[in-house]
């Protein structure tokens, strides 16, 4: 199974979500940022890391969410969630195709990758996240 964390960065009360290019996994599908563990990395090394290396962003873990596994047939994934803060930078996009800021109600339309969906589908993942957009983060 691929260990995967992936932010779920909020900022101004919106949730930041990229695009994949056509030459990724998921092409044109919607996700959380984020990325493989490497062997002898934390969970939170690991995000963090990866929105440094893909956003060029610096963000700060507010809280774990509950991590879903999925089943893609020609692989398994654990996808392992963290709602985060921006503390600096200036966007770039080394990976993704696009990136839009979207309202809680906007993830329900968003054509998202399988994993991803189930991820923000999960009623208690749903709940904190309500709870933390209420809060309007920064
Ligand atoms: N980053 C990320 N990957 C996801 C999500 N949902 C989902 O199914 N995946 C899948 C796509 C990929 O098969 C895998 C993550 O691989 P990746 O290519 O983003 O990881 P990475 O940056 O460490 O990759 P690499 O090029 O260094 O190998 O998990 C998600 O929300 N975020």
């Amino acid at each position: 199974m691929i260990q995967v964390t992936c932010a779920i960065i909020i900022d101004q009360g919106k949730i930041l979500v990229a695009q994949n290019k056509e030459n990724s996994d998921h092409p044109f599908q919607w996700e959380f940022p984020g990325g493989k563990i490497k062997s002898g990395e934390t969970e939170r090394d690991c995000i963090v890391r990866e929105i440094e290396e893909e956003l060029n962003l610096t963000v700060e873990i507010a809280e774990a969410l509950i991590p879903v596994e999925h089943n893609y047939e020609i692989k398994v994934i654990r996808l392992i969630p963290f709602v985060c803060s921006l503390v600096s930078g200036h966007l770039k996009l080394n990976d993704h195709k696009a990136i839009k800021w979207v309202d809680e109600d906007e993830l329900d339309k968003l054509d998202f990758a399988e994993a991803d969906r189930v991820l923000i589908q999960k009623s208690e993942n749903r709940e904190r996240l309500k709870k933390y957009l209420g809060e309007k983060m920064h």
